[in-house]
């Protein structure tokens, strides 16, 4: 996150780190959110088949042992079928990671809640990006989770040809693009948190794309898929049959 803070420890305890193996060392590579005792939503370009992966849940400082956080291993991870990879403007930017064994919840550890179907936000409704993500451009990633205040840019707003143009679609949803306040890097997958009528934060979007100019582009806001035209996707793919 371009910009951000670092969140108060634990205070968005559906974000997760997603992390891949190499060279017998974990790296953080995407975020997540933790949306059932056994079930992580993040998006597919996080996924490449050659990697192996684990689920960090309870994190704050990535660099720390925290008592509370939990490593977990995928028992399997389904990539929607329509995305391709060649195109992040396809859209479709969505995977869901089903754990070996279901998470015990408890104040580090909650479950993020899921927007109705259809639902859509107005124009600079206030929400909040979060992630580990690099801090600018080309920067080094963050050690403690960042947060920033993202407003909503609408469709309407975000396709306009100076800004997303026809890269945009109703499947996505758009925050920021103030040249300050970015995602970057390595939120990819993370959650765009924004707080309902009734006072409860649901998870809007899945950090997609930002612009290949620089994360914090003025005029090109971070893209994030919209959840709440995947809702039946989810249900079927967590409640099969
Ligand atoms: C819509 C289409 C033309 C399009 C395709 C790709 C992009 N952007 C990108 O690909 C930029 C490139 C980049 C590299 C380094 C620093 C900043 C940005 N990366 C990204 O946007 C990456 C991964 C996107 C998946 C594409 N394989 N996502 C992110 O960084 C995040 F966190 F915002 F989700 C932008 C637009």
């Amino acid at each position: 996150v371009v910009n951000g803070v670092d969140a108060k420890p634990h205070s968005w305890p559906w974000q997760i780190s997603l992390q891949y193996e190499r060279d017998g060392e974990w790296r953080h590579t995407c975020g997540g959110s933790l949306i059932a005792a056994n079930w992580v939503m993040t998006a597919a370009h996080c996924i490449n088949t050659e990697f192996s992966y684990r689920v960090f849940v309870g994190k704050h400082n990535l660099v720390e042992e925290e008592a509370g956080s939990n490593a977990i291993l995928p028992e399997k991870i389904i990539v929607h079928e329509k995305w391709n990879p060649i195109f992040v403007a396809f859209g479709n930017d969505i995977a869901l990671i089903k754990l070996s064994e279901p998470v015990t919840l408890s104040d580090q550890v909650q479950l993020g809640c899921i927007p109705a179907p259809g639902t859509l936000l107005t124009n600079l409704y206030p929400c909040y990006i979060t992630g580990w993500g690099r801090v600018y451009t080309g920067g080094p990633i963050a050690d403690k989770l960042q947060q920033a205040l993202m407003p909503v840019a609408d469709h309407a707003t975000c396709s306009q040809s100076d800004w997303w143009g026809i890269a945009v679609r109703t499947s996505m949803v758009c925050a920021g693009g103030d040249g300050i306040v970015a995602g970057c890097n390595g939120d990819s997958g993370g959650p765009l948190n924004c707080k309902n009528a009734e006072g409860v934060w649901e998870i809007h979007g899945i950090a997609s794309f930002v612009s290949g100019l620089g994360c914090n582009y003025v005029k090109k806001p971070t893209v994030f898929t919209r959840v709440s035209a995947f809702n039946s996707w989810i249900d079927q793919t967590l409640l099969p049959r």
